[in-house]
């Protein structure tokens, strides 16, 4: 079994964006700039946000991070979102999700300029990737095609299985598959019959969001496994995959953690660089 280390990948990818950004700044450039903003008190987020924070330190990218009580207003809101998208030194824009109840999520990733959407998030990069156009994709789904990628595990023609629907993993993640020419099935809860589709798959991924979900029978031998969720159990972090069972079956699998997650926040300055670049060509 191949563990596919996102932790260690993560760090490598890392270590190669350290050394493109000291590039530019020794040629005389500022630094590459994100925008952090954080609305309540969700303990999950605010580990994220301080791993976010944390990563752009390593790699020298300028964190400014805004966190906002739960209880201000979507106007209030929408204006430090209009502030950072006149800002020239802010590349990129996060504005971390679940946003609280009363807030417009929707609204608010509109009005981030497209141009500084490292999330992928705005309808205008969420239909280029449809399209095939370069534009900035969504983090958790494009770190693991890196991860694929770094593993030399490539879907071309084989039969991917995606778990889960969402707008941030399991749709974007499909079209990410179908242009790396996978045949592509996306399975939810109205699915008939879930097992018989997992069976038949070469490439698995599980964005359900219930721990130990994808069981050791309803896969193939030799499949790779690649596990998106993240849920807080009595028993820690745990998956969506029985990771213990999978283990033997699986010819690569990820770890949770150590898996999606650090692959997620890679991207994340992947893109922020990305954007940097534009606007300094700008
Ligand atoms: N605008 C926005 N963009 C996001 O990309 C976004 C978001 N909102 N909201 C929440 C989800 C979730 N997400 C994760 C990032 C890192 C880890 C991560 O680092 N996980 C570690 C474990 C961290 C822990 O202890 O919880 C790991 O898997 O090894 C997990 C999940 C980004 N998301
Ligand atoms: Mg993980």
């Amino acid at each position: 079994m191949i563990l596919l280390d996102g932790k260690k990948t993560s760090l490598e990818i890392r270590q190669e964006l350290k050394e493109k950004i000291k590039a530019y700044m020794a040629k005389g450039h500022r630094a590459p700039g994100l925008a952090v903003i954080l609305v309540g008190d969700d303990p999950a987020s605010q580990v994220y946000v301080r791993n976010k924070e944390k990563a752009c330190a390593d790699v020298g990218i300028v964190s400014k991070s805004f966190r906002l009580s739960a209880d201000i207003s979507q106007q209030e809101l929408e204006s430090l979102i209009q502030k950072l998208n006149k800002e020239s030194e802010i590349d990129g824009i996060l504005l971390q999700l679940p946003l609280p109840k009363g807030l417009d999520s929707q609204r608010c990733l509109e009005l981030i300029s497209p141009d500084k959407d490292v999330d992928g998030f705005h309808p205008q990069n969420v239909g280029k990737l449809m399209l095939g156009l370069p534009g900035f994709r969504s983090c958790t789904p494009a770190g693991i095609m890196t991860l694929l990628q770094r593993y030399n595990l490539d879907p071309a023609g084989k039969k991917a299985v995606v778990i889960g629907r969402s707008n941030i993993v399991g749709k974007p993640l499909a079209l990410l598959l179908l242009q790396a020419n996978a045949t592509v099935t996306v399975c939810h809860s109205r699915t008939k019959d879930l097992t018989k589709e997992v069976l038949d798959a070469d490439f698995v991924f599980a964005a359900v969001g219930r721990a130990k979900f994808v069981k050791a029978d309803m896969v193939k031998p030799g499949a790779v496994i690649v596990d998106v969720g993240i849920n807080r159990t009595e028993q820690g972090l745990v998956g969506d995959c029985d990771f213990e069972a999978l283990k033997e079956k699986a010819l690569a699998i990820t770890p949770v953690p150590g898996g999606v997650g650090p692959m997620t926040i890679a991207q994340l300055l992947v893109n922020t660089f990305g954007a940097y670049k534009q606007h300094l060509d700008l």
